[in-house]
């Protein structure tokens, strides 16, 4: 399966993006504060059509897809997620298997048990959202994307407000559903986090593709100090690197 954006362009924020995603991979998008990161991934996700250029998933036009196919296909977790309802943890993350024919069934009821355990959310379940601390709100908004059981997850900055213990456990989640198969596309601004976990890294700079490739590649210190203009050195073995800083 592939998700690609060909010459996508918005005006201001992307111009003339061309990458095909693979499933099975875990693809890490990284670059400076405005350079196009949010604006690409809500292009992937079908949810901002492009001014110019088209976004595939497969060989067909993904704005062609039914919404509520594409629903079930593409997961999304934006940036800064608005919760409209004071529901229940529980309620918010089975609103994940809307865009299923399913619910309530046993398959609907074991996604939203294993969406809730992976975020450890499973003793919060009963706890209006408006109750929740900033990390565990985001975990019950990952876990509802979870829930969709989705071929592509697509999430942006997921890591931001998470402790080190679930930052660590939602890694390995996302390493666990691209080892399944499925495709992973994350916005990070941790570098080191991109460079020991993705399988690839796609730099973006000014609504530009700066680099494209493995980590240690697309990472590399060149590359720091071209795109955020910083001189970084990589420290530490491959898997545990860690960027220092001047
Ligand atoms: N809805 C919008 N309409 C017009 N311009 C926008 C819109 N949203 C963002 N922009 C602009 O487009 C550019 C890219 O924004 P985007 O949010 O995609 O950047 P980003 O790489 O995700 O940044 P950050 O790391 O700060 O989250 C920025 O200059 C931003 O000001």
């Amino acid at each position: 399966m592939t998700l690609s954006a060909q010459d996508v362009t918005l005006a201001g924020r992307l111009s003339g993006v061309s990458l095909s995603l693979r499933s099975g991979e875990l693809t890490a998008i990284c670059g400076p504060n405005g350079a196009g990161k949010s604006s690409l991934l809500a292009c992937l996700a079908g949810l901002t059509a492009p001014e110019a250029g088209t976004v595939l998933l497969d060989d067909g036009k993904l704005a062609a897809i039914p919404g509520a196919m594409r629903a079930r296909r593409i997961g999304y977790l934006p940036q800064s997620p608005q919760i409209a309802w004071d529901i229940s943890v529980e309620v918010l993350v089975s609103l994940g298997r809307l865009p299923w024919p399913d619910a309530p069934s046993e398959t609907a009821r074991a996604a939203i048990e294993a969406a809730l355990s992976a975020m450890d959310m499973g003793h919060l379940r009963h706890r209006p959202v408006s109750r929740l601390s900033g990390g565990e709100r985001a975990r019950t908004l990952m876990a509802r994307v979870l829930a969709t059981r989705p071929d592509w997850l697509l999430a942006d900055e997921p890591l931001a407000s998470l402790d080190l213990a679930h930052a660590s456990g939602l890694i390995r989640c996302f390493r666990d559903q691209a080892k399944a198969g499925h495709g992973v596309v994350l916005v990070l601004h941790d570098l080191a986090c991109a460079m020991n976990h993705a399988d690839r890294v796609v730099v973006l700079d000014q609504g530009h593709i700066a680099a494209d490739g493995p980590p240690h590649e697309a990472l590399n210190e060149d590359v720091i100090a071209r795109v955020w203009g910083v001189n970084g050195r990589w420290l530490g073995e491959p898997g545990f690197r860690a960027l220092s800083l001047p």
